[in-house]
């Protein structure tokens, strides 16, 4: 588990990180999102202990990262997969992980064999396609068979099957009751792989809930009521108007806003009204997050729509 307590950071006049509480809970995947700049690197480089908090705390199962005994054995992460030493093979890079984190060097290959990158342990780090290197990276996370699991944007540089692979592998990761603690920004991704979203915009906490509910708060999520008698349309109408957010009208046709379907389904009951249609259309995971973040975007131009 990871627990931040008013965490935050600041450069000079940019406040990074600010005053952040967030637990991520294990035996899920917890998507980590926000707009360029953020914050979500620099918080997990906390979380890490590789960059200092102005205010607050950050700690994994209770202490901070660097108070473990053995840290690779209790979070591992992929943050950046460039830092890699060029001349070293992949065999080599791990090895050495290894052996100056006390881990067993018998472990390489197995990890190696788990990133499927089995067939060119002898090729030298800096020869890695930006996918291969994004493995390699992911099989040093799991070096120390960790808890906890980190990742900044992992499948960047995958193509489609590596970015199957590694939303398979964060679910299995989740389903052995570990901490998965990821961001991205390829939101249809993060739909298929997160159980729970953390969405932050300028170093705040902008939403933590569930995916479903993400998706079932957003505005663009409607309900769609389809009515043959238009009387019966018009009682359903009046009686939505007063407990929904919006309710628009087309011929037989009712689209509601901020009802779920159940409810306009029991409203419909009691009022008698015949349904010859009831439909939920969901927001994709995109629309929600761009209407959460919509005052947050700090480096963006104007699209037209
Ligand atoms: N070492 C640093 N010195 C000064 N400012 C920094 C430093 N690191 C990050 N920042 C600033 O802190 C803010 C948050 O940056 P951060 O990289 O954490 O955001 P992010 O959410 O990871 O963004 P992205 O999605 O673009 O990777 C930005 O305004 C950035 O310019």
């Amino acid at each position: 588990m990871i627990t931040l307590e008013g965490l935050t950071k600041r450069y000079g006049d940019t406040c990074a990180v600010d005053s952040l509480d967030l637990t991520v809970s294990p035996g899920r995947v917890t998507g980590f999102l926000g707009p360029n700049g953020a914050g979500k690197s620099t918080t997990m480089r906390m979380i890490l202990g590789l960059d200092a908090p102005t205010e607050g705390t950050a700690l994994v199962d209770g202490r901070p990262y660097a108070d473990w005994p053995a840290p690779l054995a209790k979070v591992g992460a992929l943050l950046d997969a460039k830092a890699l030493h060029p001349r070293r093979s992949a065999r080599n890079h791990l090895i050495a992980m290894a052996r100056s984190n006390g881990l067993p060097v018998s472990r390489v290959d197995e990890v190696l064999s788990v990133v499927g990158l089995d067939s060119v342990t002898g090729k030298r780090a800096g020869e890695f396609s930006l996918g291969m290197g994004q493995r390699l990276g992911i099989a040093g996370a799991l070096l120390g068979d960790p808890e906890v699991l980190m990742f900044d944007e992992p499948v960047n540089g995958l193509d489609p099957d590596g970015v199957r692979w590694v939303r398979g592998l964060m679910r299995s990761l989740a389903a052995e009751g570990r901490t998965v603690f990821v961001s991205s920004h390829l939101m249809s991704e993060m739909q298929l792989t997160a159980d729970q979203l953390v969405v932050i915009g300028r170093g705040r906490l902008i939403a933590d809930a569930p995916v479903a509910d993400v998706i079932a708060r957003s505005s663009r999520t409607t309900v769609a009521v389809r009515v043959p008698d238009r009387a019966h349309l018009a009682v359903l109408r009046d009686r939505l108007i007063a407990e929904a957010e919006r309710v628009e009208s087309a011929d037989d046709r009712l689209i509601v806003t901020g009802v779920p379907a159940e409810r306009v389904g029991d409203l419909a009951h009691e009022l008698g009204v015949r349904l010859h249609e009831l439909q939920t259309q969901r927001a994709s995971l995109e629309e929600a997050y761009m209407e959460l973040t919509a005052d947050s975007v700090q480096y963006g131009v104007a699209v037209a729509s």
